[in-house]
């Protein structure tokens, strides 16, 4: 026994459980020093770029671009466009232009160049974990690590971070910003499909996901209704119900602590999503509620079946039938939420408790979070397949078009 404690104790403190040069299979990276720092630097100014505050003009966008391309996809390998197709030609004699200039020399350039531009770049607020990375989304969702913790952050305050299934570009947003977002994912959901996943493979034990503003999230975008695909509303509902389900399952297999910071209200699916979450924490001004009735629609996030065995089934059945809206006092109460903390302290008090969390033994957390959810993962996923289902006919239901109708016209509020 005390040469097994010997051998584990000499393991941790020589450093070995955290050096950098691990095994791929942990899901941890290798490769040397310098070349690390190469790539997190340069990713670094990728998100850096999003937060200038001034916009560069177009001659710096383009040089930005044409270096992107180069530092990503070597020296420019694709055909001219035509003389009339103006604007990616110019993007293309830019890329055209950097020659056979070598990937890491690009890279340099992009960072040395953003870092020019960044001095008036935002700082973070001051009780979040300290971001030393920041991985590349769309500006609707901000993703950093630091402190042991990846933050996903829902950022589309002012439409109360209702979740797109378009690329809607705010007017604020410069060209630079829709030019980042051609090398990135197109949605909300995409984005934080994404993010979950890089989250499950990367260093941070703890992952949360919470919201800018006054709302945690207002649930699905209604007006992802509006533009229709070629198919038709029929190709609309079949789209929307398999990006529903690849959504909801990288929650249920999610590897590590997941937990939900939630900031303010909550509607519709960032609701029944919580079921699927490690830990819940609420302000006290937060609200739940989950308007299906309401909308012709049905429940989705596998709440028919984590809402009933959280809650019991007559209080699941005012939620989910009638659109009952829970206090974040009366949520946890119910078992929805974790801990209710006052608004003038939320921040402060759940980062300080997370920061601490995320020093306990990275793997003993996965371990046990596998333990208690893996019995449950086959019935999840069956429940979120049969639950995408049954959505789909609902969103071809008059009832449903009548209802997001009705919202688009401003003549209810759910
Ligand atoms: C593909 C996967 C599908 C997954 C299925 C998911 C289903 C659900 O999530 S169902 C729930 C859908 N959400 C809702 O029904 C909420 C609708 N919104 C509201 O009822 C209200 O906006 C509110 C209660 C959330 C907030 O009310 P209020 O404080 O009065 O603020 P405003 O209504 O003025 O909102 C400001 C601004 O934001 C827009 N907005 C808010 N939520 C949504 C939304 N879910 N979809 C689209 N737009 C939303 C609102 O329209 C306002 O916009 P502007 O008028 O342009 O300022």
């Amino acid at each position: 026994m005390a040469g097994f404690a010997g051998r584990l104790a000499r393991c941790w403190y020589s450093g070995f459980l955290r050096s950098p040069l691990q095994v791929p299979a942990l899901g941890l990276h290798v490769g040397g020093p310098a070349m690390q720092t190469s790539q997190k630097d340069f990713n670094n100014a990728v998100s850096q770029l999003k937060l200038l505050k001034e916009d560069p003009g177009n001659e710096v966008k383009l040089k930005l671009y044409a270096l992107y391309k180069q530092a990503t996809e070597g020296p420019c390998n694709v055909p001219k466009p035509g003389m009339l197709d103006f604007i990616n030609k110019t993007k293309w004699d830019a890329w055209n232009a950097l020659g056979s200039l070598s990937k890491e020399a690009a890279r340099q350039n992009y960072v040395d160049l953003v870092s020019k531009l960044s001095a008036s770049s935002e700082s973070p607020s001051p009780e979040a974990p300290a971001a030393d990375r920041k991985q590349p989304e769309s500006d609707s969702l901000v993703v950093t690590s630091g402190d042991g913790i990846t933050t996903i952050r829902l950022n589309r305050p002012t439409k109360k971070n209702a979740l797109t299934t378009q690329v809607t570009p705010s007017a604020r947003e410069s060209i630079l910003l829709v030019l980042s977002r051609l090398f990135h994912s197109k949605t909300m959901y995409h984005d934080i499909i994404a993010a979950l996943q890089a989250a499950s493979k990367d260093e941070s034990p703890i992952t949360v996901l919470t919201g800018s503003g006054d709302y945690f999230c207002s649930g699905n975008d209604l007006t992802n209704f509006t533009s229709l695909p070629a198919g038709g509303p029929e190709e609309m509902a079949r789209s929307s119900a398999v990006l529903l389900r690849d959504f909801v399952n990288c929650f249920i297999d999610f590897p590590k602590p997941l937990v939900a910071v939630v900031n303010g209200p909550a509607v519709g699916i960032s609701v029944t999503i919580l079921g699927l979450f490690d830990v819940v924490y609420a302000t006290d001004r937060a609200t739940f509620h989950t308007p299906f009735s309401h909308l012709g629609q049905s429940p989705e996030g596998c709440s028919s079946y984590t809402f009933p065995k959280i809650m019991g089934s007559s209080k699941a059945a005012e939620m989910l039938l009638f659109g009952k809206k829970l206090t974040a006092q009366e949520a946890c109460a119910q078992g929805l939420v974790t801990e209710v903390f006052p608004d003038s302290t939320f921040q402060k008090e759940v980062w300080a408790r997370l920061k601490a969390y995320s020093k306990l033994p990275p793997n003993a957390m996965r371990i046990s979070k596998q333990i208690i959810r893996d019995r449950e993962k086959e019935k999840l996923h069956a429940v979120n397949a049969e639950e995408s289902n049954v959505l789909r006919e609902r969103w071809l239901s008059d009832e449903c078009m009548n209802a997001i109708a009705s919202f688009l016209s401003r003549k209810s509020k759910l």
